[in-house]
């Protein structure tokens, strides 16, 4: 393993997504005052998760702070799917709601890619809707998952132009992987999706410029799979007992990514952290994504909002 003589530049998501949140709410603030439009976000919960619960409440909170409207719909995990598919229609039909998000996992009665493909792929802010992923396969506009979409923007502030860079991404999920690969596609990179059947990776990841993890197996990737420099970008938040015994014994946890930070800071170029790299930005996009979504329903031209 040939070590970097410094280690890896960190790339602060949560920071870069701050001021994507503050950008945001300008143009959120200039669309209400120009047109009278205020963005509306509609999060639905089935179920009692306490990691869903969370992240629902980071959303709402988030929302508030660039100035749209934050609906909140928590329902019993005995919802039936025809119940949840009424309040999507109803959501769908409401005015004052650009962008419908139903937290996933969904309990097992529920079909999730039922549900998710009877939200208007017009407020479809997760991107998740198979007519928005057809739009993002063939390159006409639609709406982009959060995840991969706030990955790219780090990417491009890195590096700039990526085109000819060598992607590789260790994953091949709707929700990460696959878009993930047609948004570098786009801009022109040479991209290979690996897998859990993928052989010899270890060194399919060594041929990386830009090595995305999106596997969700804690610390799997290796500081030597990785080429010296490369740019890595963790997606994977996993949770895992505390490094302390006594902590751990008492039930206390700690959040680690797909990628071993310590060795692979030695050897990548940039690396974002987990806490504080890829997740800040899934939020931050998902706001973006709102904000557009307001703007296209209205037949309005939605401002910039790259940094
Ligand atoms: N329809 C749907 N869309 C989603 O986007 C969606 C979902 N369902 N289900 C759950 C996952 C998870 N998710 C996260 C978003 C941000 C952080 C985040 O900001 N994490 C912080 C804090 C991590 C911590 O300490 O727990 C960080 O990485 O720094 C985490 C997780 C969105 N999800």
């Amino acid at each position: 393993m040939s070590a970097q003589s410094t280690p890896a530049t960190l790339i602060d998501g949560k920071a870069f997504s701050v001021a994507l949140v503050e950008r945001v709410g300008a143009a959120v603030a200039r669309l209400e005052s120009a047109h009278g439009v205020k963005p509306g976000l509609a999060v639905v919960i089935v179920g009692e998760d306490p990691a869903s619960q969370i992240y629902v409440r980071n959303k709402g909170e988030t929302t508030l702070r660039a100035g749209m409207r934050s609906d909140t719909h928590r329902l019993a995990d005995t919802t039936s799917q025809d119940e949840l598919l009424a309040l999507i229609a109803q959501l769908n039909a409401d005015t004052g709601i650009h962008g419908i998000l139903v937290q996933l996992p969904l309990p097992a009665h529920i079909d999730a890619s039922v549900v998710l493909d009877a939200i208007s792929p017009d407020k479809d802010v997760d991107g998740f809707h198979v007519v928005n992923a057809g739009r993002l396969a063939v390159g006409l506009p639609g709406l982009v998952p959060c995840t991969p979409l706030g990955c790219l923007m780090l990417l491009k502030d890195q590096l700039g132009d990526l085109s000819g860079l060598n992607a590789v991404i260790v994953g091949r999920s709707n929700i990460v992987g696959k878009p993930m690969a047609q948004l570098l596609l786009g801009e022109s990179c040479t991209v290979t999706v690996a897998h859990s059947r993928t052989r010899d990776l270890p060194d399919v990841c060594r041929s990386a410029d830009i090595l995305v993890a999106a596997v969700g197996r804690p610390e799997m990737i290796k500081g030597d799979w990785i080429k010296p420099g490369a740019t890595v970008i963790d997606v994977g938040i996993n949770r895992v007992p505390s490094a302390d015994p006594v902590k751990a014994a008492e039930g206390k946890t700690r959040v680690v990514g797909d990628v071993a930070f310590k060795e692979a800071v030695e050897i990548a170029g940039r690396i974002t952290p987990v806490p504080g790299g890829v997740g800040p930005m899934t939020i931050g996009c998902l706001l973006a994504n709102t904000y557009s979504a307001a703007c296209r329903i209205n037949n309005i031209q939605p401002e910039p909002l790259d940094a």
